[in-house]
């Protein structure tokens, strides 16, 4: 069924927006032309103009867009064989005979800072682990000098070759050709900012850098990327990872042995079965496994220090938590085999546990630490976890990557002085040094999607303005003023991700699929429910999903039309995260809605900054920006300890969701009617619509031979 037809049927949309000027593209239509989000006009040296994304960008123009609109569509797999292993194109990368490549294609110096610039790529070289000792030691000796901070003179600025077409990774920077095939199957032709930036550097640093001093003369780097919510950084840092490990095979003698050879991490179970996938579409036909972690896996060799959890699953299978493990079933699994893990970072710690609380299982063989949601996985919450995960990576040629859409200075700090202090410590210092990448402007919301804050005055009031954006007849000249399905709904608790589910549980009449329509996903789910609401959003059974923040990191969603914060998120990078769940790859058209109440007045500015910026960024005049000065002028800019109260626990009066017992909580509840009274009331609403129907079928196959009749919309 197509849900846009039928929710379109009765509206008054014309598929035009407010001025009427051109049609709205939502991002559930089709293929993006270009998943690129920067590609400013700069001005050469020699006097040209440079076109979009360089000289070999091939857009796919928007007359070769999907004609029909599939929400969640992957990109085009390899098909599945008879016995429903996917085809690989041919035998293994080691068995394939040699080709004959293209010649490297590097660009001059100037070519490379104007195409960086172009797509606000900005490479900066992190103070090296010696300079941050000589610091130190300075400011013991002289006592004016106390600063042990590295000073501004130590970040150097860079300018590595871009990568301007995928082509580009076979034949300059010597990638698989299995790799190349899989992507060029996968339909991956231009390459996005966080792509062009990173992937040269990180397959080959010596190639990507001419002038290896520019590098304090090593051939190695650990990467922080910052890019914006749905811009690659998946892909940008899979393709080295397959690659190296694919390089290395090809080199072994036993080339059926798997050795674990590169963990990611991810915060949460949906976001690391994402990158299960992906990894594995890009795996087809290299022999590498990808594996993603389960409970009770064994990934280290036992010894009399290990303290093995005990099997309740194999790697193939789901785990089932609630079933007790049998005592003979204890540390008999074999170790799984991976090349690749993919993993939450308790679940792993867990699995490396020994007697002593304070140390985890080494694992040597891992040379590639991949932290995708990087500021989060260091966060306080997580931190312990992650660096138990980084300390077990003992081999002295680990390389570690990490990635997010926002990272606080805090953070790069920590991640910095953890990579020089681990190289310190293995007498390395030498081996690599750190670069950071920035793409566009720092800890900011993607240009290519509108915003809305919406002041709602009260809790029912949020609920009214919610329904007016679910109900397809609102009476709105611009189309960006409804939001049409599919789309995700944030709350700030679980009970009230729960309360509010219930409550628009019937608003979807049953001719449109009712209450299968809606659903909502949280962490007291089991697994097993949770991955059925995954699977039925992505085929677009589901059209509104009610979600808690654990869907606002990493999660992919394709078609998605728009967000809405039920309830205003607990930080910046939070409404950063969550509202980058439409927009992906480029895609315009998305629309991110924000509800606010009296109670969140004290925090709303962050978020009013953040639009802001991202208005800017998309060079939107001052004029037409939604965020004006004024607001923003008058909205309370929160201390640093509210800021921290809030990002902890939210806005403290709808903490728990439930009514108070001195009543004070009832206002901050989410209810009208019980889901008892909305069911029968939508039951007798669909009795009489039915009858209508029917004596209008009827009215009109006597008069012209029939026509299907529509649905009327929500009826508030
Ligand atoms: N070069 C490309 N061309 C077209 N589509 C791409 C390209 N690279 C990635 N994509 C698609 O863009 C979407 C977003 O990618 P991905 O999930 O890696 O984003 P992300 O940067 O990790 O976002 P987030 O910060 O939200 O985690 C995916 O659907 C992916 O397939």
């Amino acid at each position: 069924m197509d849900i846009l037809k039928l929710l379109s049927r009765s509206t008054k949309q014309t598929g035009k927006n407010a001025s009427g000027k051109g049609a709205v593209i939502l991002p559930s239509a089709g293929t993006p032309a270009n998943p690129q989000l920067f590609h400013d006009e700069v001005l050469e040296s020699r006097g040209k103009k440079r076109k979009r994304g360089g000289e070999k960008v091939d857009v796919v123009k928007q007359g070769e867009e999907d004609d029909e609109v599939d929400f969640f569509a992957s990109k085009t797999a390899a098909p599945k064989t008879k016995k429903g292993r996917r085809e690989s194109g041919g035998e293994e990368e080691s068995k394939k005979p040699e080709t004959i490549l293209d010649e490297p294609h590097l660009l001059d110096e100037e070519e490379c800072r104007q195409i960086l610039k172009s797509h606000r790529l900005k490479h900066t070289l992190l103070p090296s682990a010696k300079s941050q000792d000589k610091k130190v030691k300075k400011s013991k000796k002289g006592k004016a000098d106390k600063k042990k901070s590295p000073s501004k003179d130590d970040y150097k600025q860079l300018y590595p070759q871009p990568l301007t077409a995928f082509a580009d990774l076979r034949s300059t920077y010597r990638i698989s050709g299995r790799l190349a095939e899989n992507l060029a199957t996968q339909g991956y032709k231009i390459p996005t900012e966080v792509q062009m930036g990173s992937l040269p550097l990180l397959l080959q640093p010596e190639t990507a850098i001419k002038d290896v001093a520019e590098l304090g003369g090593v051939s190695a780097v650990d990467l922080l990327a910052v890019a914006p919510t749905g811009s690659g950084k998946t892909l940008a840092f899979l393709i080295p990872a397959v690659n190296s490990i694919v390089q290395r095979r090809r080199l072994s003698e036993d080339k059926k042995h798997h050795g674990l050879q590169a963990i990611i991490v991810a915060p949460t179970k949906e976001l690391a079965n994402q990158i299960v996938n992906e990894a594995k579409k890009l795996s087809i036909g290299t022999g590498i496994k990808v594996v993603g972690m389960k409970k009770g896996m064994r990934v280290v060799e036992e010894n009399e220090d290990t303290v093995q959890e005990e099997e309740n699953s194999s790697d193939e299978e789901e785990s089932d938590e609630d079933e007790e493990p049998k005592p003979s079933q204890k540390s008999k699994q074999p170790i799984a085999k991976a090349d690749i893990l993919v993993t939450t970072p308790l679940i792993l710690l867990h699995a490396l546990a020994t007697k002593n609380p304070e140390k985890h299982a080494p694992m040597p063989s891992v040379k590639t630490l991949i932290l995708d949601e990087a500021d989060v996985l260091l966060d306080p919450l997580f931190r312990d976890q992650t660096l138990g995960i980084w300390n077990a990576c003992v081999n002295p040629e680990l390389r570690v990557t990490l990635w997010s859409a926002t990272m606080g200075s805090n953070i790069e700090a920590l991640a910095s002085s953890t990579i020089n202090e681990r190289r310190r410590k293995l007498g390395l210092e030498t081996t690599a040094r750190v670069v950071r990448l920035v793409v566009g402007l720092k800890d900011s919301a993607i240009p290519n999607i509108t915003h809305r804050l919406i002041y709602a005055a009260t809790e029912p009031g949020k609920l009214i303005a919610l329904r007016q954006l679910l109900h397809p007849t609102a009476k709105s000249a611009d189309a960006t003023q409804s939001l049409r399905p599919p789309f995700l709904v944030f709350t700030q608790t679980i009970p009230r991700a729960v309360a509010l589910h219930s409550e628009l549980l019937y608003d979807i009449p049953a001719e449109a699929g009712g209450s299968t329509r809606i659903a909502v996903l949280h962490s007291d789910l089991s697994d097993v429910a949770r991955d059925q609401v995954m699977t039925r959003f992505r085929n677009g059974e589901i059209w509104v999903l009610i979600t808690t923040d654990i869907l606002s990191r990493g999660v992919d969603f394709k078609g998605i039309n728009g967000v809405v914060n039920y309830d205003v998120p607990n930080s910046g990078a939070s409404y950063i995260h969550r509202v980058g769940r439409t927009g992906r790859a480029g895609r315009d058209g998305g629309v991110a809605v924000t509800f606010y109440t009296k109670e969140d007045i004290p925090y709303v500015r962050d978020v009013a900054n953040i639009i802001a910026a991202s208005e800017k960024q998309a060079g939107k005049p001052a004029s037409e920006a939604s965020m004006q000065k004024w607001l923003l002028d008058a909205l309370p800019k929160p201390s640093k300890e509210e800021k921290k109260k809030l990002k902890m626990h939210g806005v403290e009066a709808r903490r728990s969701g439930l009514p108070s017992k001195d009543g004070k909580g009832d206002k901050m509840k989410i209810s009208t009617k019980s889901g008892y009274e909305r069911r029968m009331e939508n039951n007798r609403k669909g009795a009489i619509q039915g009858s209508k129907r029917r004596a209008k079928e009827v009215e009109a196959t006597a008069e012209d031979g029939g026509e299907e009749s529509e649905w009327g919309g929500l009826d508030e």
